[in-house]
């Protein structure tokens, strides 16, 4: 059980006093099923993909294929698994494989560096062969299916193994959309080469932030008092390729626009998200931006989200693509550098730190600070 101190617990609290962010009032969107009816719906589909990266480096994917009893099984199971007791779920923590982190189980702490969110986690790796590399103990936590009424029951991790499986593939049909929207039309694997790569270092995450808890203020104390805003997990961008996200109804997701200020997103069950990360704001030499996001937590109902990070293999070289940067006349907004390398740098900073930094050429450093 994980015990904060006071000032930790004001950490999560603190942004109370902010005002709730406006809804995001057009979310751009691509409908996977209907790109895949003619070419010219493709590149249809492309061209809005990249306007939507460059725009926001957010947008919603529906039409996705990805079955919505699968969908429905899953979230039963990470429910019933942070249901469990909390000395299951240290367990687990404990039994990750490598039993190193950042993976297993957490309660609170997010990544090594001092962060805190109202948020309990698993993180996993997930194989070359497509399969969690999962705490042991998720065998141990039977679910049956809340769609499927008479269907077997099953533990979490083959629920988590089909999922990744699904999941990944339609990432990839996204990044090779962007690579198309890119103009990169002799190569629209550069970018799912990487996530489909045996050495891919991409991730699961499943988060749940508890309902925001009651506090005794007075009844007649403002609605923000009464019902304070935590942080649920702090602004950040996500350093991989491409992050897919999908969430039970429980709103809570904000991303940042490019004037800095702060929308919420609607949730959508049918739907996923997709962010654009680091890798591909360097690989795209910032044609796409990794978009900053957060999670608050203001409702009295639990939010699970699911989000599929997909990374290069440790060893691949990841600079600006050739095509793009000859487009901008040759300049070369970031220097070569391997993932395993931008990783390392990452993993030293806190949340909302820029991350980016460390790796623009001088001549992108110099041009952003005059
Ligand atoms: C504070 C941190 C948590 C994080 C590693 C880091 O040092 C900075 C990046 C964070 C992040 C954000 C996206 C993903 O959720 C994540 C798994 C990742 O790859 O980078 C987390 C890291 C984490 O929770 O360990
Ligand atoms: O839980 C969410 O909705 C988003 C979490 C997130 O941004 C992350 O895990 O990197
Ligand atoms: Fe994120």
């Amino acid at each position: 059980m994980v015990v904060l101190t006071k000032g930790e617990l004001e950490q999560i609290t603190l942004p109370a006093v902010q005002r709730a962010a406006p809804p995001l009032a057009f979310v751009p969107e691509v409908d996977l099923s209907a790109a895949a009816a003619s070419v010219a719906a493709r590149s249809a589909a492309a061209r809005a993909v990249a306007k939507a990266c460059e725009d926001h480096g957010f947008f919603k994917v529906t039409g996705h294929g990805v079955p919505a009893p699968l969908l429905a099984r899953l979230e039963a199971a990470a429910a019933a698994f942070f249901a469990l007791p909390q000395r299951d779920k240290d367990k687990a923590a404990a039994a990750a494989v490598g039993g190193s982190p950042p993976f297993g189980y957490a309660s609170k702490r997010i990544g090594g560096n001092g962060d805190l969110g109202w948020v309990e986690y698993l993180l996993l790796g997930v194989t070359p062969a497509g399969a969690a590399a999962a705490p042991s103990a998720l065998s141990a936590a039977p679910v049956s299916s809340a769609s499927e009424g008479a269907a077997p029951s099953c533990c979490f991790r083959d629920v988590l193994d089909e999922y990744i499986a699904a999941v990944r593939r339609m990432t990839c049909t996204v990044l090779e959309l962007m690579a198309q929207g890119l103009g990169l039309d002799d190569d629209t694997a550069v970018f799912s080469r990487l996530v489909l790569d045996r050495d891919s270092d991409s991730m699961l995450r499943v988060n749940h932030y508890p309902p925001r808890p009651e506090t005794a203020a007075a009844a007649g104390e403002p609605a923000e008092v009464r019902r304070p805003r935590l942080t649920g997990f702090g602004e950040h961008t996500d350093p991989q390729i491409i992050s897919v996200l999908r969430s039970n109804d429980t709103a809570g997701l904000e991303i940042s626009l490019r004037d800095g200020s702060w929308v919420s997103v609607p949730s959508d069950t049918q739907s996923f998200f997709v962010n654009v990360g680091d890798a591909l704001q360097v690989l795209t030499n910032g044609r796409f931006r990794s978009v900053r996001h957060r999670v608050m937590v203001s409702s009295g109902r639990p939010r699970v989200s699911v989000i599929f990070f997909g990374g290069p293999p440790p060893r691949e070289r990841l600079a600006p693509l050739p095509g793009l940067v000859d487009r901008e006349g040759g300049r070369r907004r970031y220097r070569e550098f391997t993932w395993r390398e931008y990783k390392t740098s990452a993993y030293r900073t806190k949340l909302a730190d820029n991350r980016l930094c460390y790796f623009e050429t001088t001549t992108a450093a110099a041009a952003a600070t005059s």
